[in-house]
């Protein structure tokens, strides 16, 4: 706080202000904080006591087991397919007796609803049509079409009912040949096996005990952020009233003296600083870009709130930056020697690497390199030769059969299984600094402000834990240590890529982002979680200030199978300010789809700009790049620079600068020429933006929805709404609101129930369980016999490449025009559709999306909460519909 503002303050306020009550509710917001903060820390304890009985189970097992392979010898493989086809019937005899329970409920619900037909058509006939008993009418209504529904859950749970029993049978025969084939090493290995489930039943089961601590201490640290966030309210109550009574007793209408007031000025001061408009830039692949500004920027990092504020030259223990938003914790570091100096570094600069002037295993490098590419674009032998290593690569993997299905986390190539030497690894990370430092130039050239570069960009990916050891850096916390890199350059052993990064920032005076790999010495003897060999290996965004300092180090939470990458110990939530657009929240890849530490970020902290290094695969029809993005920024009510790798031998293209209204994007599956993306775009954060009209824009609430920009084109929409009110379909014609049996089928693994979209226009329903979707359509240039629209619902835990619940709600084109094929991925489609689309979503995270013919990204002109349901409705789409889709996250049940 400067002087003026000091000032000001003291004018504003009473006199004494220790002379007012105390807010009786800051003592229960207080007790609820103490209370929140021993109950993080008794969760705390409970996870790490539970994780460690975990592992010593596991240790346990692995050891035993070994004894009784070493003991029983080969029988243990041969029986393997036995006690496999076992689990096979024993999971498909769970599965049978499921649908069988589910098509005994249908039957019992359909039974239910009849008798309540007999029972009000009875009624009505007593009151001898002399007087209308209405609610005897719609009961008959509502049990007629309880009826159908029944009806159709019943059609629908006997058809899996009689699949499920037919693939136990199959399990069965299958498990029981088996047995006959293999019955001397089944009973010689049974031992063995059953040992093995003893311990998967208890391993079981301790997981579940770490999952519920984990939950509680999700649960605790969220009370602790809202007593905090109650706290903070009321401090800002008190402080409004005390200004009021400064300012009443003055006497109304002083105007001069208001417009003088220096609470003002410092206004005016923001709405100034408003008026710099921001240049964002966004790099895929080979492609980067940047931007400049004159100022020194004041930055900060949430995740450097440790309590070591003294700048420290030598490696220390890594301090997990979680506890940070919890100020009251920062006493209680778990790490008590968190403040010990470590004079051994496991990390590479404290180790002996291999040699330097090992070659081995490099060559296997240059497929795996995102950005490398110097054969984008260009043709040699040498280049078609590494074109087809890659697509060899790719295809070598069982489920990149395929170039859509090819689109997978699978299809990642190979990392370097032999460890190369940090020379060769320089070399190789040189390359693509080469190629940063091109579109660096270019970027600040055209007068961009920050660069981000995208995940794995600089090193590549799939790793191993080992091989990616001469890749690594000590990445220091900047709120522990000030340091530009490019100034400083001895202060750290091995930092050479922080070192050209961050030369690359001051050089362009530009804010830069960039991804690579951080170690940081750990000690397992205070810290369980530390890692076997000492160190810990993350997955890390480095912010750079436009005069090379590291501002910001964000360590990604939600890994995507990366073998090399450690999960930090406690999630951090990093944020780091700029002098032109005000702060930025950090976050990698897959952590979209995920509450921490995203949500957090957006929520509590208020977070409204977002730099985000992504290495996406693409998967339609629900979630190629770019189109989560935009979802993402448009639902959340944030600007999103997103920057991609390009790869499209595996799937990844697509970057973009997204703001809740507009998007700048590239998304081109040919080639492999990546695209330089710059655009000006409006400041969002609110700090920034203090009292300046702009300040309207931040009206948006994050998932709360996006009124129709002008309301004037409210009318537009009278059609749908005057058919919304009255529930029925378009036309007089009820014909239009019939509706074809549901069927199923899988849509990215998950098994959507859906309904065709039939007919010009209607109204129609698709329902998973009690999740029901309703779709209000008409197709403008219908051409029904080319192309298959359905409406699908969806309300599961996903399981595939990565396990997350979700609600979806979703139009999508089919790729044939039979039922199996909705779902399937599919880029083009002719039809222009107008539709209205809503949901009972239990979650408030709700990302909507349209997605247009040829990857063109479209939004909804509206979209928010009625009645309890989340819709979105667009017409007048200029290119085919693709996908229409509500994609609800509920990250409480993830655990399920
Ligand atoms: N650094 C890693 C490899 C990079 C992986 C980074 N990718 C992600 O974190 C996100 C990928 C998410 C893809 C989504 S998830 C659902 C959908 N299914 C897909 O196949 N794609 C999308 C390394 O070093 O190995």
């Amino acid at each position: 706080m400067d002087n003026t503002e000091k000032e000001n303050k003291s004018e504003d306020e009473p006199e004494s202000p220790e002379d007012e009550e105390v807010d009786p509710r800051i003592q229960g917001e207080l007790e609820k904080l103490n209370q929140s903060t021993d109950d993080i820390n008794r969760w705390e304890t409970e996870l790490e006591d539970s994780r460690q009985r975990f592992r010593a189970v596991l240790v346990e097992a692995t050891v035993k087991l070994d004894e009784q392979v070493k003991k029983i010898g080969k029988a243990v493989e041969e029986s393997k397919p036995y006690w496999e086809a076992r689990r096979v019937a024993r999971q498909a005899q769970v599965e049978a007796q499921r649908a069988t329970q589910e098509f005994q409920r249908a039957i019992e619900i359909l039974r239910a609803a009849k008798e309540t037909i007999a029972l009000a058509e009875e009624r009505l006939l007593e009151e001898d049509s002399r007087q209308f008993d209405s609610a005897w009418q719609e009961m008959l209504n509502h049990a007629t079409q309880r009826v159908m529904e029944a009806e159709q859950s019943r059609t629908r749970s006997e058809l899996e009912h009689r699949e499920t029993a037919a693939k136990y049978n199959a399990a069965i025969g299958h498990m029981r040949q088996l047995e006959k084939k293999l019955k001397r090493t089944i009973s010689k290995s049974r031992p063995y096996f059953e040992l093995k489930s003893k311990y998967y039943l208890q391993l079981e089961q301790l997981k579940r005990k770490v999952d519920e601590c984990q939950a509680k201490l999700s649960q605790a640290k969220a009370e602790y952020r809202t007593a905090l966030r109650n706290l903070e309210s009321i401090s800002d109550e008190i402080h409004a009233r005390r200004r009021l009574a400064a300012i009443g007793p003055r006497g109304c209408g002083v105007g001069a003296e208001k417009d003088a007031g220096t609470g003002d000025d410092i206004s005016n001061f923001k709405m100034e600083s408003d008026s710099i408009s921001m240049i964002s830039e966004t790099f895929e692949e080979e492609n980067s870009n940047g931007s400049a500004s004159d100022e020194d920027a004041e930055t900060q990092s949430r995740c450097s709130l440790n309590s070591n504020s003294a700048p420290l030259d030598v490696p220390r223990p890594y301090v997990p930056s979680g506890p940070s938003p919890y100020p009251l914790l920062s006493s209680s570091c778990p790490f008590t020697s968190c403040t010990s100096l470590n004079s051994f570094s496991p990390c590479p600069g404290g180790v002996e690497l291999p040699s330097p002037g090992s070659l081995e295993g490099f060559d296997r490098v240059s497929p795996v390199l995102g950005p490398r590419s110097e054969c984008s674009g260009a043709s040699s032998p040498e280049c078609e030769q590494e074109r087809g290593e890659r697509a060899e690569g790719a295809e070598r993997k069982p489920e990149n059969t395929t170039r859509a299905s090819g689109l997978k986390s699978t299809t990642l190539e190979e990392g370097p299984k032999v460890a190369v030497g940090r020379k060769a690894a320089l070399q190789h990370m040189d390359r693509n600094l080469e190629v940063f430092e091109t579109q660096a130039t270019s970027a600040a050239r055209q007068g961009a402000q920050i660069l981000v570069f995208p995940e794995d960009a600089i090193h590549g990916f799939n790793f191993s834990r080992e091989s990616i050891a001469p890749y690594l850096e000590t990445v220091p916390d900047p709120g522990a240590v000030t340091w530009s890199p490019c100034a400083d350059p001895d202060r750290f052993q091995n930092t050479e890529v922080l070192h050209r990064l961050s030369c690359m920032a001051q050089k362009n005076s530009l804010f830069l982002v960039a991804n690579m790999p951080d170690c940081q010495p750990c000690n397992r003897s205070v810290d369980p979680l530390c890692p076997a060999d000492g160190r810990y290996q993350f997955n890390t965004d480095v912010v750079f200030s436009d005069n090379g300092t590291i501002v910001a180090r964000y360590h990604k939470q939600n890994l995507y199978f990366e073998a090399a990458f450690d999960t930090p110990p406690a999630c951090e939530y990093v944020t780091f300010t700029t002098p032109f657009a005000g702060r930025f929240g950090v976050f990698t890849c897959f952590d979209i789809l995920f509450r921490e530490p995203v949500v957090t970020l957006v929520k509590d902290m208020g977070v409204r700009q977002f730099v985000y290094p992504t290495a996406w695969m693409n998967q339609l029809p629900l979630l190629a790049a770019v189109q989560f993005q935009r979802s993402f920024s448009y639902s959340a009510g944030v600007t999103l620079l997103a920057a991609n790798i390009r790869s499209a031998a595996m799937g990844m293209t697509g970057s973009g600068i997204f703001t809740p209204w507009d998007a700048l994007y590239h998304h081109d599956t040919e080639g492999e020429t990546g695209k330089l993306l710059v655009l000006r775009v409006p400041v969002l954060d609110p700090l920034l933006l203090g009292d300046a009209p702009e300040r309207a824009r931040l009206k948006l609430v994050p998932f709360s929805g996006f009124p129709k920009m002008d309301l004037a084109e409210k009318t537009e929409f009278e059609p749908f709404q005057r058919e919304l009110d009255s529930g029925f379909c378009l036309k007089e014609d009820s014909s239009c609101n019939i509706q074809s049996s549901p069927f199923t089928s899988t849509m990215m693994y998950d098994k959507f129930t859906l309904v065709p979209v039939h007919g010009k226009e209607g109204n129609l329903t698709a329902c998973d369980g009690s999740f029901c979707c309703h779709l209000l359509f008409q197709k403008i240039n219908p051409s029904p016999e080319e192309e298959l629209y359905a409406l699908g619902a969806f309300d599961g835990l996903h399981v595939v490449h990565g396990t997350y619940y979700l609600e979806v709600c979703a139009v999508v084109r089919c790729t044939g025009l039979h039922q199996e094929s909705c779902g399937g991925e599919i880029e083009h489609a002719h039809m222009l559709m107008d539709f209205h689309l809503h949901a009972a979503f239990t979650t408030e995270h709700v990302f909507a999306g349209v997605l247009g013919s040829g990857m063109t990204l479209d939004r909804p002109d509206e979209s928010g909460w009625k009645n309890g349901s989340f819709y979105m409705s667009r017409r007048g789409m200029s290119s085919g519909l693709v996908t229409a889709v509500l994609y609800g996250r509920v990250y409480e049940k993830d655990s399920e």
